[in-house]
């Protein structure tokens, strides 16, 4: 997926309005998630390979929040010929149009059904695999346990939900030093104080943290009797809860 550079930031903004998944983020999302999210790019190939795993024939998987298919191409690549359908879900228009010209540079006989919708108006059934990807993190919290009750709900018995997210720790100690390595890692990609400043005010609304705890806490509540992180670098984090 080729992308322009991320330079949304490196100039002052007057006044540094709420990130939002616009046509200019659309742009460079690409770019921006490598530079931003340690281990992303591992993240989304593993995604794949748990797919190979757990996609059942005849199943449904959901990739909820794509962005630009990233994780959707990344599993169809693994479930061929399974008699499957992923149905790929984002609420920004700029990242729909632009996910599904990069499906379409792909030949595939697994059918995706990419979807302009809010998450939250899903309904999830016969599902092997869901995956929220760096997504949960921007729905507002207190409806966070009935995407995940919903979810679980129109999961197969077996069936696996994926969950990459930012954390954030309790420890204010530890939450000062992860934080600190995660700012060096955008610091070795070329983001500017300047950038990283504005960004964290861009985000401060609308991209809400939780706890590890939180998370298990969750997945419990919704049911799940299995769940386990299987990849951390700093503050980001992938887990997986089975059904
Ligand atoms: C950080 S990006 C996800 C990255 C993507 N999953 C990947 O693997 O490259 C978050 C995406 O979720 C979408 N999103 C946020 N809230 C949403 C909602 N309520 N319904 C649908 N999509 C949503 C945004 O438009 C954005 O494209
Ligand atoms: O925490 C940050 O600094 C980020 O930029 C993280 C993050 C994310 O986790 O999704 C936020 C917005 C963009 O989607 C790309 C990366």
């Amino acid at each position: 997926m080729n992308s322009s550079q991320d330079t949304i930031y490196a100039t002052m903004h007057d006044q540094v309005a709420d990130f939002t998944f616009d046509d200019r983020v659309a742009g460079v999302f690409s770019d921006m998630i490598k530079r931003s999210v340690p281990g992303y790019g591992q993240i989304v190939n593993t995604i794949g390979d748990f797919a190979k795993r757990l996609v059942t024939h005849n199943s449904q998987v959901y990739d909820l929040g794509c962005s630009l298919g990233a994780a959707t191409l990344s599993i169809r690549r693994h479930i061929e010929n399974r008699q499957c359908r992923i149905i790929a879900v984002d609420n920004s228009a700029a990242m729909v149009e632009r996910c599904r010209e990069n499906l379409a540079a792909y030949v595939s006989n697994t059918p995706v059904e990419l979807l302009c919708a809010d998450i939250r108006d899903i309904t999830f059934e016969n599902a092997s695999l869901v995956v929220l990807n760096f997504t949960l993190q921007f729905l507002p919290p207190a409806e966070r346990d009935t995407l995940l009750t919903r979810i679980y709900q129109g999961l197969l018995p077996g069936g696996a939900l994926i969950i990459s997210e930012k954390l954030r720790f309790e420890d204010a100690t530890i939450q000062q030093l992860i934080e600190a390595q995660h700012l060096d890692f955008k610091r070795a990609n070329g983001y500017s104080e300047l950038e990283i400043s504005q960004k964290r005010s861009a985000l401060e609304n609308v991209m809400k943290t939780d706890t590890l705890e939180q998370h298990y806490a969750r997945f419990a509540k919704a049911g799940f009797q299995h769940a386990n992180l299987w990849f951390q670098c700093f503050n980001f984090a992938s887990m997986v809860a089975i059904k």
